[in-house]
């Protein structure tokens, strides 16, 4: 499974000495290990308590020696027949499912497809009985209600029995569809995160779980010691959390964890006062659609790296607030112009793509890579800006659904000048992605001439570092507009080769050339994002 985006807090007060929770991602594979299991153990031994947000106790257990997720990978590269079938598959009735509901003989179905559970009974980190609850039955509804993040089509790859025969009715189509149904992006169904909370005698970690690929973004706003809110960003609905925690922590948080693949959020804090907690507290929440909020942040830095365009990072004023936007999205500036307020949209880059050193990184800053352009209200106002300087920022929007490239594993991306920020959004996350493991990321990056390029360095550096990522420079002065000239090529290798997605950013007039030509070779409407520049 792919790494949690880790990011940094804020540095102004002083950090804890303590870790933040360890999740461990393994090498040469994509597993991930559970990341509370230990503390489950470290909270019993202690006698500090964990639970759940209903008040129940969490039930991950601890796994026999030899039950570890490392030996069931080794179990499951064995070549041991783990689905029974001896690798055939198998379509499988609903009463064929329902007789095998035994510890020694242990089926389920999860989305259509039917497995064989019973080598992994002690492998399952909430343990035999949770497990046995969802045998011999769809399972679907109670998987998601527990864990809808967890990675099962990986996790019990070498279990899979074959497709789960529907009435007659449906039949047909699940047949048909099956080998889709294996890559098939989970449904656009809204789900409310579940919260559930773990501690260690010195910190508190809030747990939100959404669902695989939901991409959330998080807002986190300090109120007091105790006092806390905290909104996760599912598509465009703000899932609100008002946290009276039962004592005081410090702030910045110990560690902020969101990852776009797993749909997981953690939050841990470092307790003022190192005891167990009997509960962590009380929260209220609620739903909100569309925000219109803006936050004053203030200039740290602002400086050119090309003959046209700046660098931008803003911080939160007084680092009260820390925002973590969902790849691809992006947020709008508001500047003063004339006697009015005008707005214009960015993507926020990571550090990484930063030249200046000294930048700080933290939850509480965003930063931007901005083109000047000389007529340009906004864009004029920015490159003048001093640090120290206050702007407003609106919320993250967007529409991108990372659920949506799920099944692509080659993926073209096409940017010009600018447009580049939202696909350097897209890049970490897509090669980062571990179930069904990109294969190849191609970006086509269009300037008009080869001073305009922005970061041709770094990448460069990418290239290098990851074999499945490829840039191709286009001089637009020198090779022309955007043409089916240029593109056809990319669409004709073999069909296992071959792009089955391309997203895009740039002006109006590039991306409704982009898309008229891939119309013209047949690419699907849905097989393309366009990102509003
Ligand atoms: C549908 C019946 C199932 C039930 C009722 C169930 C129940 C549970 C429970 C109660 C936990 C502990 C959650 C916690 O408090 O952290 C858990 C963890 C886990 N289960 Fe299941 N489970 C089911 C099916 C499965 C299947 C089929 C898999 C295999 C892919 C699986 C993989 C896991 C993993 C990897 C964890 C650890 C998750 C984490 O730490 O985030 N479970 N399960």
């Amino acid at each position: 499974m792919s790494e949690d985006s880790m990011l940094k807090p804020p540095t102004i007060n002083k950090l804890p000495t303590l870790k933040p929770p360890a999740v461990t991602a393994l090498a040469g594979n994509s597993l991930q290990l559970p990341s509370t299991a230990q503390q489950k153990l470290n909270n019993s031994a202690n006698g500090a308590s964990t639970g759940s947000a209903t008040g129940n106790p969490r039930n991950k257990c601890a796994l026999k020696p030899g039950y570890s997720l490392m030996n069931w990978i080794r179990l499951c590269n064995s070549g041991a027949d783990l689905s029974g079938t001896a690798g055939r598959v198998v379509p499988v009735s609903r009463s064929e499912l329902a007789k095998h509901n035994q510890v020694g003989d242990a089926w389920m179905a999860i989305r259509g497809k039917v497995f064989n559970v019973t080598r992994y009974m002690d492998f399952h980190p909430g343990g035999v009985d949770e497990l046995m609850r969802g045998v011999g039955r769809d399972a679907t509804k109670l998987f998601d209600e527990v864990h809808a993040w967890v990675n099962y089509p990986q996790l019990l790859g070498k279990c899979y029995v074959g497709p789960l025969l529907q009435t007659a009715a449906v039949k047909k189509e699940t047949l048909a569809t099956d080998a889709e149904l294996m890559q098939a992006p989970l449904p656009p169904t809204e789900i409310a995160p579940r919260f559930d909370w773990i501690q260690q005698r010195s910190e508190l970690t809030l747990c939100f779980y959404t669902r695989r690929l939901a991409n959330p973004g998080l807002l986190l706003k300090r109120q007091s010691a105790c006092e806390l809110e905290l909104r996760v960003l599912l598509a465009a609905s703000w899932h609100v959390y008002k946290f009276q925690l039962n004592a005081a922590v410090d702030w910045p948080p110990k560690s902020v964890r969101v990852g776009a693949e797993t749909g997981k959020v953690e939050v841990t804090l470092a307790k003022q006062l190192a005891e167990p907690w009997s509960k962590y507290g009380t929260h209220e929440s609620s739903k909100l659609e569309a925000l219109d909020e803006l936050h004053e942040f203030e200039v740290l830095h602002c400086a050119h790296f090309n003959h046209d365009s700046f660098e931008l990072s803003l911080q939160s004023v007084q680092r009260e607030l820390l925002l973590h936007l969902p790849v691809g999205y992006h947020l709008d500036i508001e500047v003063p112009y004339n006697g009015e307020l005008l707005q214009r949209s960015y993507t926020p880059v990571s550090e990484t793509w930063m030249t200046a050193e000294a930048v700080d990184s933290c939850l509480a800053t965003q930063h931007f890579l901005i083109k000047h352009y000389e007529a340009g209200p906004v864009s004029s106002y920015l490159h003048e800006l001093k640090p120290g300087a206050r702007l407003q920022l609106s919320l993250p929007r967007g529409n991108f659904r990372l659920s949506q490239l799920e099944k692509h594993r080659n993926i073209l991306l096409l940017a010009a000048g600018s447009g580049l920020t939202p696909i350097l959004s897209v890049i970490p996350a897509l090669l980062k992605r571990n179930s069904n493991r990109i294969e190849r990321l191609q970006l086509l990056y269009f300037n008009k001439t080869q001073q305009d390029i922005w970061l041709q360095e770094k990448l460069q550096a990418l290239q290098l570092s990851d074999e499945r990522f490829t840039c191709q420079h286009i001089l637009t002065q020198e090779a022309g507009r955007i043409s089916q000239l240029l593109l056809e090529p990319h669409f004709k290798q073999s069909p296992a080769e071959r792009f089955t997605f391309v997203a895009m950013c740039g002006p109006t007039g590039f991306n409704s050339a982009a898309l008229d030509i891939l119309t013209t070779l047949n690419i699907k409407t849905t097989e393309v994002h366009v990102f509003q520049a």
